[in-house]
């Protein structure tokens, strides 16, 4: 069963933010998708307020990456509309971002060549500042092939930073790292999330990660939301072992 959809708590956020937030609703109305004869998804409606931080989670195959690239704008559903912001998507949106488990950075360009390729005017000081951001800004002129994977992240968040973005959607992108580096990036990603604003989609395998990062966890099954609840713990949530999350943990892990 979906949960009521109650409104973003804005206690549990920074109330200062560095950036004008430029973050975008998304909403999903009466959406379906199929592949030829299979469906894959089937009437979602959700809605998203505009800076919130959601994690869609679900059973390999249950459609999440599908509902990540309609969302963006790289597929087109089969029934129904997306609309983020004020505008119906129809093709890829210039305020959406996407970050993928591989960070797909130009080999032949450098770090700062990677990251201020999205934009054209004043790319190399916008490109500085989001290295800056990320906290590499002394590999700017690295090639990509010497970063471990972390940092290759890393630049991918700061390419995704430079344009300033409305929605940030990240499709599993921090599963192929080892324990200590995916902590040190639940860090930077909630930060920059809570300095810029941005509406936040993650789609992960690991429950653990949606309650560490997530205002909001949506289960997907069977085509459609067979969970939606809000994560209402307070931050930075580092120590995810107490009795609160471990209730929601096993709420969630029920309905995957
Ligand atoms: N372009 C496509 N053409 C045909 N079928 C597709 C296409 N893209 C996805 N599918 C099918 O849609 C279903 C959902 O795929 P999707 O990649 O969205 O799942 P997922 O939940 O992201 O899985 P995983 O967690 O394994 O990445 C799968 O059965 C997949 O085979």
């Amino acid at each position: 069963m979906s949960a009521a959809i109650s409104p973003v708590r804005t206690d549990i956020r920074e109330p200062q933010s560095k950036h004008p937030s430029k973050a975008q609703s998304i909403v999903i109305d009466g959406m379906s998708k199929s592949f030829g004869d299979r469906r894959v998804l089937s009437d979602i409606d959700l809605a998203i307020p505009a800076g919130q931080f959601v994690a869609i989670v679900g059973r390999s195959g249950c459609g999440k990456s599908t509902l990540l690239r309609l969302i963006a704008g790289l597929d087109q559903a089969t029934a129904g509309k997306i609309i983020v912001g004020d505008r119906t998507v129809e093709s890829l949106q210039p305020s959406t971002r996407l970050l993928f488990q591989d960070a797909r950075l130009l080999p032949w360009q450098r770090v700062i060549g990677n990251v201020g390729i999205a934009r054209h005017d004043g790319w190399r000081k916008a490109a500085a500042v989001a290295l800056e951001d990320v906290g590499l800004a002394d590999r700017a002129n690295d090639w990509p092939a010497v970063l471990s994977g972390g940092q290759r992240q890393r630049v991918a968040l700061a390419r995704a930073l430079v344009s300033d973005p409305g929605v940030l959607l990240l499709d599993e992108p921090f599963g192929a790292l080892d324990a200590l580096t995916r902590g040190e990036m639940h860090r930077l990603l909630e930060r920059i999330w809570q300095e810029h604003g941005f509406t936040t989609v993650l789609i992960t395998h690991d429950v653990s990660e949606a309650l560490r990062l997530a205002d909001r966890v949506i289960v997907l099954r069977d085509q459609g939301v067979a969970l939606d609840v809000q994560v209402e713990l307070p931050r930075s949530r580092r120590d995810i072992g107490d009795a609160a999350t471990m209730t929601l943990r096993s709420r969630i892990l029920a309905e995957v």
